[in-house]
Order: C-alpha cells, then structure tokens, then sequence
C-alpha cells in the first residue's frame, strides 16, 4: 500500500523541501580564490587596500602641473619619463613635465595629465608642446577612487563570477571563504541495467539515469559524490545506501519505486519509515522520500525521462537555490498547435521554444528519452485542462 495516495507537485515539493531543508545548510570552508568561480561568498570580504594602489595616469602623455599649461599651447622642458612599474618618481619640479605611461605613478605636484594626442615636439631638445590645457584631476586615477580599505569588496551570498574574482585579486586577496557545495549521492537500481559501452543482452538497458542524474546535479551547483549502480537485490541496495549516506549531504535514486515485484528501492525504504506514493504528474508520477541515518533519500521513478523531469520539478530548485545560482527560466508563451490532455495530473511535456510559440517535440511517454534531448523546454499543462488550443497561453520552462 502507498503511503500517501495522491499529493499534488506542491505538496511533494514542499515535503522534500521540508526534508532537504538541514541538509542544504552547509558549512563554510576557505579555498583559493583561482578556484572560487561558481562558488557563494559565505561572508561580505574587505578590502585591504585602497583601489588604485596609488596615484596612477590613465593616459599614455605627460603629467603636468594643471596651472601650468592653463594658458595652453605653451613649451615646456621634459623632466624625466615614468613607466608603469614600480618606481617611486619624485615629486614633479616646478616648471617642468614628465613623459608617463598608462598606469604610471603620478609624481607628487603633478595633478593632471595631457595626452600624447594634444601634444607636438617643443622644438628645442627635451621639450614638449602642450597643445591644450587640461583640469585639476584630469586623466589621473586617484587612490582609492575605485574602493577604499575596509569597505566591502564582495557581500555575503554572492555567486563568484570572473568579475569577483579579479576584484579580490586585484586587491591581492588569495583565499576567500565560500559555503561548502552541497554532497550528492546517485544511486541507480534494476538488474536491468548495463553500463553505457558494455554489450546488452537481450532484456538490459543501458543505465543513463545516473548519467542525467550526476550531470544534472553539478549544473544544480552540487557535487556528486557517490555513484552506484546496484541490481534488484535489497542487501546490494542496502550496501549502497550505507555508503551513500556516509558521504553525502542528499541521497537520489532512481527506479524501484512503483507496483511490481521486484521493487527494492520502496521495499527496502518503507520498512525504515519511507513514504512511497503518487504525485499528480505526469511523467513522474510514482515518488518516494525517506531519512536515512539522518541523510535524505529522494527517490524518482525509473523511466529516464520521469527521473530527469522528477529532479528538475523537486530538487534542482533548490539545490540552485543552496548554490546561489538563479531560479530556472518560466516564460508564458502562445501554444502552436491544439493538444489533449490527461486531466488530474500535470503534464510536462518536451517542447521546443521559439520565443514567440511553443510546440511539443515529442510525445508523452516517459520512456522517449531521445525526444527529451530533442526539447529545449518543459511545456506545462495545468491539472485541469483536458485539451488546449492553438493560441492558449501555457507556462514553459526553460531546460
Ligand atoms: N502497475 C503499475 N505499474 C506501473 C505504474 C503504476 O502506477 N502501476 N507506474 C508506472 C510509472 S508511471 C512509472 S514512471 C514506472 C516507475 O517504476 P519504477 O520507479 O519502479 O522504475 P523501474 O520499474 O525500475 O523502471 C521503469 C523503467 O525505467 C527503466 N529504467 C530504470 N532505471 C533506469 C536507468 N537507470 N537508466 C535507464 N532506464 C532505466 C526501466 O528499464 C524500465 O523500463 O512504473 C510504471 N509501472
Ligand atoms: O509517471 Mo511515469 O513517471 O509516467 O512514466
């Protein structure tokens, strides 16, 4: 008997988000900023420094007193030349200028530069044409104008993109201190099931469950840290699972969870307190939880594209949302053509796209794997609706 007879998606979500919930809490650790990308910021980072370094020229030219080139064009003697390097110029001798490069330390006394473009050759050797006059501060990058010591650099909670990483080292910063990934168990069940690359017999299928599984859970920002693949036998599951629940924050199964004979994932989990039943959707429509040693167990239907939509509608949500990373695209779009429906149940049909309209690319069944490739997007067909025609606005979203 099922523990529960029919739940709605809502109520299956908000069961498993119930039971994810301390799992998806996870700890701090500290790792090399090269290695952060992707990963969240656990608390807000300061800066140790003033952003620029120094006082830096933003112009290839000649740093200049402002006051003196005020009555521009006027010839002036060259002092000197600074590169970007390190360098410690001096200070800018009254009455001269000195050659500079981008990123060049401004020397103390100058307080703006000329572009090479608006100046000529002063005529007589080491001089220079300022061809026009340039404002206090103009093309010089001030110290700390981008970011000053102390401020905040990066905030808590955010997901580290390139752009992040360069602040952090350009302000020298080499470690930073992220939210550990979540730990993800995949186990997959039936003594059907065969590696991909070993030779069928007649009666075996290749297992690409787990395939989906690991890849659609390090696109969820969570680590896979077990994968097993265990025939119908309830002390290989059990074996498994130990080892599942020893290493991972979550544990997801697939298979072995409807009404035949040979169903070890329900047999073995509801003695332990698993609740087994069905949710109104289809594909999907078998679905199982349990706790085990403490460690959530999610356990979808075994047909391929059950598992991969059953993950995408329970889990991935809020494994993203645990990794930082942005809820998964819904858009409304105009429906092509007519369609019917099984009412009671929620459809997630495979569709693709356009942009403007929205149209099935394959059919149903949750067996049609290679039509799940083919789509772009899940069409979604509320509970209620029998049959749908062209032009009526349904929800989709994007895979
Ligand atoms: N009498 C009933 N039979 C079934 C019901 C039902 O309500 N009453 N529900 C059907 C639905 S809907 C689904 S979905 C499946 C779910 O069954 P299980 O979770 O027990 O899955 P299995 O029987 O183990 O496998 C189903 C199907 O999927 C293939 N499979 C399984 N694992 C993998 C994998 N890792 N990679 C690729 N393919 C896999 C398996 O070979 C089967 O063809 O039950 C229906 N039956
Ligand atoms: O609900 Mo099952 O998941 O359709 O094939």
């Amino acid at each position: 008997m099922p523990t529960f007879a029919r739940r709605s998606v809502e109520e299956h979500a908000d069961h498993i988000a119930g039971l994810l919930a301390r799992a998806l809490e996870t700890e701090t650790e500290t790792i090399p900023v090269d290695d952060a990308a992707g990963r969240v910021t656990a608390s807000p980072v300061g800066s140790p420094v003033d952003l620029p370094l120094f006082r830096n020229s933003q112009m290839d030219g000649f740093a200049v007193r402002a006051a003196e080139v005020a009555d521009a064009p006027v010839i002036l003697p060259i002092a000197g030349e600074i590169a970007a390097r390190a360098l410690d110029p001096g200070a800018l001798r009254p009455g001269t200028v000195v050659r500079i490069m981008t990123g060049g330390v401004v020397p103390e006394g100058a307080d703006a530069v000329v572009p090479v473009e608006d100046t000529s050759p002063g005529g007589e050797p080491d001089t220079v044409l300022i061809g026009r006059s340039r404002g206090v501060g103009e093309y010089v990058r001030d110290r700390g104008s981008d970011i000053r010591t102390g401020d905040v650099l990066i905030p808590a909670g955010v997901l580290l993109a390139s752009r992040h990483l360069a602040a952090l080292a350009a302000a020298g910063i080499t470690t930073v201190s992220v939210r550990r990934r979540v730990r993800v168990a995949v186990v997959t069940t039936g003594a059907e099931l065969v590696a991909p690359g070993t030779d069928p017999v007649r009666g075996q299928v290749f297992d690409s469950n787990g395939t989906a599984l690991a890849a659609a859970v390090s696109a969820a920002g969570a680590d896979v840290v077990v994968r097993e693949r265990v025939a119908d036998d309830h002390e290989a599951f059990r074996r498994a699972l130990a080892t599942a629940t020893a290493a991972a924050d979550l544990v997801l199964t697939s298979g072995g969870i409807s009404m035949g004979d040979y169903e070890v994932v329900r047999e073995t989990l509801e003695p332990l307190g698993g609740e087994v039943g069905s949710v109104a959707m289809q594909p999907g429509g078998p679905q199982a939880t349990a706790a085990v040693d403490g460690v959530p167990v999610v356990c979808f239907p075994g047909n391929p594209v059950s598992t991969q939509l059953s993950f995408e509608v329970f889990v991935a949500p809020l494994l993203r949302r645990a990794a930082g990373l942005p809820a998964r695209r819904v858009s409304a779009r105009a429906l092509e053509g007519d369609l019917r429906s099984v009412p009671g149940k929620r459809q997630f049909l495979r569709a693709h796209d356009d942009g403007a309209v929205v149209r099935p690319v394959s059919g149903p069944g949750s067996h049609l794997v290679a039509g799940l490739a083919a789509a772009d997007s899940l069409l979604i067909v509320p509970e209620d609706a029998v049959e749908l025609h062209a032009g009526d606005v349904v929800e989709v979203w994007a895979l």
